[in-house]
């Protein structure tokens, strides 16, 4: 299997080249070249596996003949084994035909740990294998920097440091970043806002002599391995819902877009989904995006959903050369516009084709909190805000007769603020995460300034030449 850049003035890569990559050499993301297929018969087959099974039957194309079949067996066995619900992402029925699909279960809490777990696994394996180091900066509105820390802590061949927005994460996640005692591991409070965090991230893979210099990768979801490992769940689910013969729905809360285009890659691979619908909170900008055609940001509202708290959607590039059949020029003019002017127009035959398979919608605060109040009391279920904005979506879309999965991405105990204000109910965290809230933090505080951070991350990481 070969990886292309959405932008493609990028080399094409094999998987281990385009895992240690993170944003391709042009800015751009690597998506595979083409999606590997299951007919119907062989998605049948996938019935009854183990979550660990099932992962390396829908994974296995994407590797090519890069990573020996033991070798990654043994990897995903391991990653599995970290989540502490045997199902590794459960399914649970909240009404006559929607469903809540709980990826939570891993060491922080969130949908970030199904693919972390994996991907600072496979990272080690081809680091070692190279015998190599690398560099991982990684930007986060909350979750994917403690699942990044957890999963990366005390490895020999890697250096993490993790941008997160000073004062816009929950308690609980900046304790996440902020507390780990490993030494290959750098909590960094950005004044600024996650789109800040990440436009610095981007910048340092596009100052070429600084990202060879450090031997930098990245863990965001701009890593193609970690949109690969989030599809299987898209087949987990559907799977128990009796694809391939009965079509399904999801809602997904969405910030940089990398889990529903997961879902995407999971219908492009033969799964039968109905309507992939993207849910945001009062960052709508991918909501407007559908309703308009027009991508336009505009300020950051910090929200009680606060990892969902963005403008700039990275993962969008991917659904626009998709929906563009794969033409890189129109990527670039596009990427050129939001970069001169904020905002770019989608050609009416695109935007059409995304239409075809997403709808958006978008939850205010208000209504998160709403949310949240009701699903307690018709179905005595505990929503996260991030799950709720998608409940609430999902609500005013379902069909009735297709099954409606929302993915559950986060703990409501990761939040437990806005889900006491919410509903009276203040979610304790599970016993294990106990000493959490009362371990000393340990974390450096930055402008968001590129030199700045590039001099803090130059200066600590071993792999830097
Ligand atoms: C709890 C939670 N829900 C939803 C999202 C949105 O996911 P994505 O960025 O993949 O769209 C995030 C972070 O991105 C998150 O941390
Ligand atoms: N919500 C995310 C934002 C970054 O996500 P990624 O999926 O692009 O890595 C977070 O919690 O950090």
């Amino acid at each position: 299997m070969h990886y292309v850049s959405t932008r493609g003035e990028a080399p094409v890569l094999g998987f281990s080249d385009a895992v240690l990559a993170g944003l391709a050499r042009d800015g751009g993301l690597y998506v595979p070249r083409e999606w590997p297929q299951f007919s119907a018969a062989e998605i049948r087959a996938m019935r009854g596996l183990a979550y660990p099974d099932l992962a390396i039957r829908v994974l296995s194309p994407f590797l090519g003949d890069e990573i020996p079949a033991p070798v990654f067996e043994r990897l995903v066995r391991e990653a599995y084994a970290t989540f502490r619900h045997e199902a590794v992402c459960p399914l649970v029925q909240t009404g006559p035909n929607t469903f809540i699909l709980e990826l939570f279960h891993g060491p922080t809490l969130a949908f970030k740990d199904v693919a972390m777990q994996l991907l600072a696994r496979l990272m080690d394996h081809v680091l070692a294998e190279r015998d190599q180091h690398a560099t991982i900066v990684g930007a986060t509105s909350g979750d994917t920097g403690g699942a990044a820390i957890d999963a990366f802590a005390g490895r020999s061949r890697t250096d993490i440091f993790i941008l997160f927005p000073h004062g816009r994460v929950s308690p609980v996640q900046q304790r996440q970043m902020t507390t780990s005692t490993a030494q290959n591991v750098h909590a960094l409070a950005i004044e600024g806002n996650f789109d800040d965090c990440q436009g610095l991230l981007k910048d340092m893979f596009n100052d070429h002599g600084f990202r060879d210099r450090v031997a930098l990768s990245g863990v965001n979801s701009i890593n193609w391995a970690r949109i690969m490992a989030q599809i299987v769940y898209y087949f987990s689910s559907a799977l128990s819902l009796g694809a391939p013969d009965r079509p399904v729905s999801f809602t997904v809360p969405t910030g940089n877009f990398g889990d529903i285009f997961a879902g995407y890659a999971a219908k492009k691979m033969g799964l039968p989904i109905e309507r992939l619908i993207i849910a945001t909170n009062d960052n709508d900008i991918l909501a407007r995006t559908f309703a308009t055609g027009e991508y336009r940001t505009k300020g950051v509202f910090a929200t009680t959903s606060p990892s969902m708290d963005i403008q700039v959607s990275s993962n969008f590039e991917r659904l626009l050369f998709e929906a563009s059949d794969r033409d890189a020029a129109t990527v670039r003019r596009y990427m050129d516009s939001l970069k001169q002017s904020g905002a770019f127009t989608i050609e009416t035959q695109q935007i059409a084709a995304m239409r075809s398979e997403f709808d958006a919608g978008r939850a205010t605060m208000d209504e998160v909190a709403a949310t949240i109040r009701s699903t307690l009391a018709g179905s005595n279920y505990l929503l996260d805000p991030h799950t709720a904005a998608a409940v609430h979506v999902a609500a005013g879309k379902a069909s009735g007769a297709v099954p409606m999965v929302v993915l559950g991405t986060a703990h409501p105990a990761k939040f437990p603020a806005a889900v006491e204000a919410a509903s009276g109910v203040s979610p304790a965290l599970p016993a294990w995460l106990g000493g959490l809230m009362t371990s000393e933090e340990k974390y450096t505080v930055l402008p968001s300034d590129l030199k700045m951070v590039e001099d803090y991350v130059g200066r600590r990481a071993r792999a830097a030449r």
